[in-house]
């Protein structure tokens, strides 16, 4: 798993054409979202994952748990992005992680939205620039090498 996390004054997107053939089913209004005050999560989900999608979804949540009470965010935007690794998880098994740790992080707490899954969308995003404000990460199952 490769994360990206931006502390953002705002993120918002909006979908625009399919990216899968059968992308998740959304609802008109997840057509476009928007929050303001967030820490943005871009995240890849990676073959190495598949071995132990449970373990990853634990530690990803604590990373970025760390990071929000780090930066003081209380929201967190999940956002799919195949583009931060070039061994992706199939879409089955990376949707289901990604859902996971939007659950598990609205257990934690924070107010937590999740961008669609298999859609190119158009997105706005403000950096806030501070010096934690862009970190990246990389989470893989225990016994296995980062690459
Ligand atoms: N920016 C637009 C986009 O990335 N679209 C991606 C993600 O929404 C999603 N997706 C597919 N596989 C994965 C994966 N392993 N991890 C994360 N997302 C995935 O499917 C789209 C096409 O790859």
């Amino acid at each position: 798993m490769r994360m990206l996390l931006i502390h953002s004054d705002y993120l918002e997107y909006e979908v625009k054409d399919k990216a899968l053939k059968n992308p998740e089913p959304i609802s008109e209004e997840q057509r476009k979202g928007r929050l303001d005050e967030v820490l943005a999560v871009f995240m890849s989900v990676e073959k190495i994952d598949e071995t132990n999608p449970d373990e990853v979804v634990e530690k990803a949540v604590e990373e970025i748990k760390s990071v929000a009470e780090q930066v003081k965010a209380e929201r967190i935007f999940v956002y799919p992005f195949a583009h931060l690794s070039s061994e992706l998880a199939k879409p089955d098994v990376a949707l289901k992680v990604l859902q996971r740790i939007e659950e598990r992080l609205r257990e934690e707490g924070f107010e937590v939205k999740r961008a669609p899954f298999g859609y190119y969308k158009a997105f706005r995003l403000s950096c806030k620039g501070h010096p934690l404000a862009e970190l990246s990460r990389t989470i893989v199952p225990s016994g296995e090498a980062v690459s």
